[in-house]
Formats: structure tokens, C-alpha cells, sequence
């Protein structure tokens, strides 16, 4: 069984949806298709819902009337008969009727959570009228029945494989099963999801939970790329990458998959192909245990890092000191990515500061506190990178005049990290490309 999941550019228009019907039925095995919401949907529930919570009820009611619009307009285009397309609209009507309900009723988080999955019902019940149109025999599974996460938002995988496997058991005939990423009940049962770009995150799950034979992550892209193309000029798709690499790129800013995908993955072993929907002959890029050579495969960035540098001198020769400062991390839950110590200061990034301001009053008990803001992370990825003979003179050499806050050296094989201000991310970005990869560029 193989597990392919289509994101919001691949179902974003009529046409891209008939795209997934042909790459769906050309394969011969056994799939279960995940899909996102139609793309731009997922914001405009997201800023729906943040009309709701300032009380613009009328805004809300404006932006849902619209996205309803472009619904119909969607169901005109994707169907060629014109039961389907009654059908459709049906579903349409159905799932606006409630997005109003909501707009009417007390907004509350759950509300919320509840508003933001409309997007994903949306897309899997239009693509499945489809299928049924084009006489395509498939399966609708409800991702709610089965898609779990407990009171940490930790996804359950033993439970999910219980039921998922039940579920297709019930189905022994069936090739194909339709199912919606991103969306999941929660531990008190209440409609939940994954967190922005979630579906990637389901479909690895399910792969993990059903130990698949192979995960397929579609988008609008022909791969991982060695650099970031929304920023920089001339990138190239990598052929192959190992689990921890892949892990490190997403994480520190690689859009093209959600963070914590490769997880589950990894942990069963189950291979991830990046596809093309636009382009499905192109080759991609394939991620499994393997270790590939020992070279610099990617860079990658994040925003939004805020680092801290804490200054004391009751840190020489101190032990135990470390210990405190990351407890009151701990006590805020707040994850540190980055770290450097000298014998008299720390320095290190976090990238969620809601907390901010009780760890920086914590923190002054100590010391000296600083705070920089708009911050940037850019990561050097390859297997083995640390291990290259004069890696850091090159990365240096190609930084020249690029101010660099911090860098974080040896605390994995596979990652090299420097931080920047974010004014400078693609000016760095441009210079490593043509200092790192020169050779692939020509
Ligand atoms: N290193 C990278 N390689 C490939 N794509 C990347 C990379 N970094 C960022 N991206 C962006 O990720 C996008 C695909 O991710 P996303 O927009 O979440 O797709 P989808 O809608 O299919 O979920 C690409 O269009 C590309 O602009
Ligand atoms: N629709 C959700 C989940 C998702 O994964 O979308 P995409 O595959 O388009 O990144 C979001 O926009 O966050």
C-alpha cells in the first residue's frame, strides 16, 4: 500500500484536481490519497476566524460569501455532468451553511478548530464526487474516525493504526481510499488539527500506522531544492536524501515539508518520494535510512528566531549553571534551538515567544540580559557535513562581509547552523549558493 498526499497547489484548481485523477488511477497499487484544502482556503478560514474573535461578524460573513463564490465557480469547472455538478454544489451549500452557523454562534476555540477543517471536508468530498463521475471505484475515509492526538497534541500511531486498519479491512476490495490530511480529533475528542502545513504530517503518519511501502508527498515543485527557490535564482532538485537530513531541512525552514513529517517515517522505516503534480515524469527526490555521501545537500532558513544572550560572571568556573537557565525553558515551555557558551555568557535562539517576557525577567536573576529580534537561522545540511575538510573556511569565505550572530558547529553530523539578521537572509542565501554549490550551478 502507498500512501500519496496532494497538497493545497495540487488540488488548488479544477484542472490540478483532474491532474490527481490521472496520477491516482495510473498506478497500480493499493493507495490511500490524502489531500489538503484547495489552496488559499485554509488562510481565508484562518482569517475568518480571526474576524470572529475581534467580533467583525460582518467581515466574517463578507469573506465566507466570497470563498463560497469561488466554490461554485470551482464545481462549475470540475465537473462535466450536470448531477455531479448539483452534487457538488450541494456539498458546497452544505459546508457554508454550517461556516455561517458558526459566524452566528459564540466563537470559542473549539469553534475555531471546527472552522479551519471546513477546508480540507471541502476538497475530499468535491474530489471524490469526481472520481465517482469518471467512474473511478474509491473509498471515503472520514480522517476524524481515525486521526488522533493526545493531551501533549502528540499523535496517537498505536490507536490510529487500530482503526485505520479496521477501516481499510472493511474495504478488502477496494484499490483507493480518499482521506483528508491536516485534520484530527483531539484527546477530548473535539475536532483538532495538525498545525499549519499538517497534512505532510498525516500522510507520514499513516504510512507509519499502516507501515506502507512508500510515502508520496505531491506538490508544485520537483523536490527537495538545494536552496530555497522562493528566494533564490537558480536551485536544483536533490535526487537523494537520508531521513536526518530531510529532518533537519524541514525543520529549520524547507516549506516544502511540514516539520515534523519525517518523524514517523523515519521511526518505521517507511520511504518518502517528493513528486511533481505538474510534472509527475520528473524524477524528484527520495528519502529514506540510507546514508548518502558524505556531502553539502541543502541549505535552508528560518524567521522568526528571537535570540537571548545572558551575561554572568557567576558563571566562571560555576557548574550547575546551565541546569537553571534551560529550567525556566522548560518551565515555560519553550524550546531552545540554537546554543554557544563561553565561559561568561550563553547565547541561543527560540523561535516561539510567547513567553518571552517571564523568561527575560527569570533570566535577569543571573545576569545581563539581550534581546535580538527578527533573527534568521540558516542551515547547512549533508550527511556527515561537520566531517568535510575545510567546510567552514568555505562557508566563511562565501558569508565575506554578512555579519554573523552565532554559529552552531559539531552539534550534529549533518547540520551546520549560522544566525543572521534577518536583513541580511538573502544576501546570505544568494552568497552560499555560489559558494557552496558553484560545481551544480553551471
Ligand atoms: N528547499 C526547498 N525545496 C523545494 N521547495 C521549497 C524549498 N523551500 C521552500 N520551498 C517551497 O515549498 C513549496 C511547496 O510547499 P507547499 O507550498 O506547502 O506545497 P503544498 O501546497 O503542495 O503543500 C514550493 O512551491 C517552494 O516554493
Ligand atoms: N490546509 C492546511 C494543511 C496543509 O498541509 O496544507 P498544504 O498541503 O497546502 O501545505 C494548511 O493550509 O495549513
Amino acid at each position: 500500500m502507498k500512501v500519496l498526499k496532494f497538497g493545497g497547489t495540487s488540488v488548488g484548481k479544477p484542472e490540478r484536481m483532474h491532474q490527481v485523477a490521472d496520477i491516482i488511477t495510473s498506478g497500480e497499487d493499493r493507495q490511500i490519497v490524502v489531500l489538503s484544502a484547495v489552496s488559499g482556503t485554509t488562510n481565508a478560514l484562518v482569517e475568518i476566524g480571526e474576524m470572529l474573535a475581534s467580533g467583525n461578524k460582518s467581515g466574517a460573513k463578507e469573506l465566507s460569501a466570497t470563498l463560497k463564490l469561488h466554490y461554485q465557480d470551482f464545481v462549475q469547472q470540475l465537473y462535466h455532468q450536470e448531477d455531479s455538478q448539483s452534487k457538488g454544489n450541494e456539498i458546497v451549500n452544505e459546508h457554508f451553511n454550517f461556516v455561517q452557523a458558526l459566524i452566528e454562534g459564540v466563537y470559542s476555540e473549539h469553534a475555531e478548530k471546527v472552522l479551519l477543517a471546513q477546508g480540507e471536508l471541502l476538497s475530499t468530498k468535491l474530489f471524490y464526487e469526481y472520481l465517482r463521475e469518471i467512474k473511478v471505484r474509491a473509498a471515503f475515509l472520514e480522517a476524524l474516525d481515525f486521526m488522533s492526538i493526545d493531551e501533549n497534541q502528540e499523535p496517537e500511531i498505536e490507536k490510529i493504526s487500530k482503526k485505520l486498519s479496521d477501516k481499510i479491512s472493511e474495504y478488502a476490495d477496494c484499490e483507493l481510499f480518499i482521506t483528508q490530511g491536516f485534520i484530527c480529533k483531539n484527546h477530548r475528542q473535539e475536532v483538532d488539527n495538525l498545525k499549519r502545513g499538517g497534512s505532510d504530517y498525516t500522510a507520514s503518519l499513516i504510512g507509519a500506522a499502516i507501515k506502507a511501502e512508500e510515502v508520496q508527498i505531491w506538490t508544485d515543485i520537483d523536490g527537495m531544492h538545494n536552496n530555497d527557490p522562493r528566494i533564490v535564482e537558480k536551485t536544483f532538485p536533490i535526487a537523494l536524501l537520508s531521513f536526518d537530513e530531510a529532518a533537519e531541512l524541514s525543520y529549520f525552514g524547507a516549506k516544502i515539508l511540514h516539520p515534523a513529517s519525517i518523524w514517523p517515517a523515519q521511526k518505521f522505516n517507511v520511504p518518502v518520494r517528493l513528486k511533481n503534480t505538474m510534472q509527475p515524469e520528473a524524477k524528484g527526490t527520495y528519502i529514506n535510512k540510507e546514508h548518502t555521501d558524505s556531502d553539502i545537500k541543502a541549505i535552508a532558513a528560518k524567521d522568526g528566531i528571537t535570540a537571548i544572550k545572558i551575561k554572568s560572571s557567576r558563571m566562571l568556573l560555576a557548574y550547575g549553571f546551565l541546569r537553571k537557565v534551560f529550567e525556566i525553558f522548560e518551565k515555560y515551555r519553550t524550546p531552545i534551538d540554537l546554543i554557544t557558551t563561553s565561559e561568561v555568557a550563553i547565547s541561543l535562539t527560540i523561535d516561539e515567544d510567547t513567553h518571552l517576557d517571564q523568561i527575560t525577567s527569570e533570566l535577569k536573576s543571573f545576569g545581563t540580559v539581550e534581546i535580538d529580534r527578527e533573527q534568521t537561522i540558516v542551515c547547512i545540511v549533508g550527511s556527515r557535513v561537520v566531517e568535510q575538510r575545510g567546510i567552514v573556511r568555505k562557508i566563511f569565505d562565501s558569508l565575506e562581509d554578512i555579519p554573523v550572530r552565532m554559529i552552531s558547529y559539531g552539534g550534529s553530523k549533518n547540520n551546520i547552523s549560522i544566525l543572521i539578521d534577518t536583513d541580511y537572509k538573502k544576501q546570505t542565501l544568494d552568497k552560499l549558493n555560489t559558494g557552496l554549490f558553484s560545481l551544480n550551478l553551471c
